[in-house]
């Protein structure tokens, strides 16, 4: 019986849950694979640290270990980060190792960069888990959907803040202490700002949409905005609208270019990724022939995450049985612009403090008509004696010129707050 030796860089959560199932499915591996499955090495950065059920022979934090065992043909990295994660998976693509990796963060930057290596190289480069956890997403869209012209790409793509709005909205928890169950839960990044400015969406966005348009996207193509400016008060109205806030990853693919962005948005409740709660994630793809499909799951976590991982995992070892690795290359064969924010439209729910007195209304609709900006729905609400919660929401509008309008009306004597501007799905 044939043997598959593998390396793991990284114990963490994701690393832990690899390690786990790849024990708890040894039995299962030779009718899966053909072979067995065996970790060799793993990379941790403290060799000091606690690891239960863990063989601290396997533990090693000289990369070398690795690097140069030629028995080695499979790199699992799920340690994150762009370096050292970026050198040690060229190196290890340059040496005919097959590399499957969970790194959002690199894959959203240099992704082009480890698939043409693995290309030059003959080995596979997969990345099932850097997408939404759980939930299939690369893979059907690179070949389940393959003869689709996909025109847009909508999800919930980020578990700790969807968990943090979900309790914000069902129990009234305070934002950090949803955070702080998020961390220990093993949901967030090491740095959670990431997830909470949208950063860590923005970069799913952005691997989505070269997947999904045929066209390099990357990080900073993304315009992002998190969650952390979304209060109490702003999910008070959400509900009286009928609607939930969410964070979505949004992308695009127009006559004039690709539109990428992640930004919490207002979503009436009737529609599906309204009811995707706590770290559940959910994408919608429409494409011309397959018309809508919507993939959900759960979007983190240690055994979510690993599964994923080990999918690429056996694949990788299905075809290595078969001698066929690196046949899953890079997909982007366009070379289409990315849009500026400015030039992408939305609707926006818009929450503003304003003097209570007359004329107000028809000020702050003229500079809105002088920008182009046509309003649907207006809400007052008297808040102190001089003082009220004036709430707008409009049409679909570029948004330079809300940008433009809201310069305008700041510098109006009678605004004297804009408190929330929220997007609408
Ligand atoms: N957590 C999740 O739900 C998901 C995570 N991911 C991605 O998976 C990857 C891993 O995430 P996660 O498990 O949460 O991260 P953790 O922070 O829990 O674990 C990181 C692991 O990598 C090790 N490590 C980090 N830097 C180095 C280094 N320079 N040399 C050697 N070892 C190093 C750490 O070692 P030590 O233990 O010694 O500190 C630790 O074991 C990231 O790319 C993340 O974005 C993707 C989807 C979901
Ligand atoms: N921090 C991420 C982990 C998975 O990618 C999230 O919360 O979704």
């Amino acid at each position: 019986m044939k043997t598959v030796k593998v390396a793991i860089l990284g114990l963490g959560t994701v690393g832990s849950g690899v390690y786990k199932l790849i024990q708890k499915r040894a039995d299962v591996m030779e009718k899966t694979i053909g072979a067995q499955m065996e970790v060799k090495k793993i990379l941790v950065r403290n060799m000091n640290k606690k690891r239960e059920g863990v063989d601290a022979s396997l533990l090693t934090d000289n990369w070398n270990d690795i690097i140069e065992d030629e028995e080695i043909q499979i790199v699992i990295e799920v340690m994150g980060g762009i370096e050292p994660a970026k050198t040690m998976i060229l190196e290890a693509l340059r040496a005919g190792k097959n590399v499957v990796s969970a790194n959002k963060d690199l894959i959203a930057e240099e992704g082009h960069v480890l698939l043409a290596t693995a290309e030059e190289n003959h080995v596979d480069f997969l990345f099932e888990a850097a997408v939404a956890g759980a939930i299939p997403i690369i893979r059907p869209m690179k070949q389940c959907l393959a003869v689709n012209d996909i025109s847009e790409v909508v999800g919930i793509v980020n578990g700790t803040t969807n968990y943090i709005l979900t309790k914000m909205t069902e129990e009234g928890m305070d934002f950090s202490d949803a955070l702080e169950k998020a961390q220990e839960l093993g949901f967030a990044e090491a740095d959670p700002t990431s997830d909470v400015e949208g950063l860590d969406a923005g970069r799913k966005v952005a691997i989505m949409a070269s997947i999904a348009f045929h066209s390099r996207v990357v990080f900073p193509n993304v315009f992002t905005e998190g969650i952390t400016k979304i209060t109490a008060k702003d999910i008070e109205y959400a509900k009286e609208f009928d609607s939930v806030i969410k964070l979505l990853g949004v992308a695009h693919n127009t006559e004039s270019g690709i539109e990428v962005g992640v930004y919490p948005m207002m979503i009436h409740k009737e529609h599906p990724l309204a009811s995707v709660r706590d770290s559940f994630n959910a994408v919608f793809v429409h494409g011309d022939a397959a018309d809508d499909a919507m993939f959900y799951g759960r979007g983190a976590g240690e055994f979510p995450t690993a599964s994923a991982v080990m999918g690429d995992v056996i694949d990788v070892a299905r075809n290595m049985a078969y001698g066929c690795n690196g046949r899953i290359s890079c997909t982007c064969y366009k070379n289409l612009p990315v849009k500026d924010i400015g030039d992408v439209k939305n609707k926006f729910f818009i929450r503003m403090q304003v003097t209570n007195e007359p004329g107000v209304l028809a000020a702050v609709a003229e500079v809105f008509g002088n920008h182009k900006v046509s309003i649907t729905r207006v809400v007052q609400e008297h808040t102190q004696p001089h003082q009220a919660e004036l709430v707008i929401v409009t049409e679909s509008v570029k948004e330079k010129y809300m940008k433009q309008a809201l310069e305008e009306l700041l510098a109006l004597p009678s605004i004297l707050e804009v408190s929330s501007i929220i997007r609408e799905y």
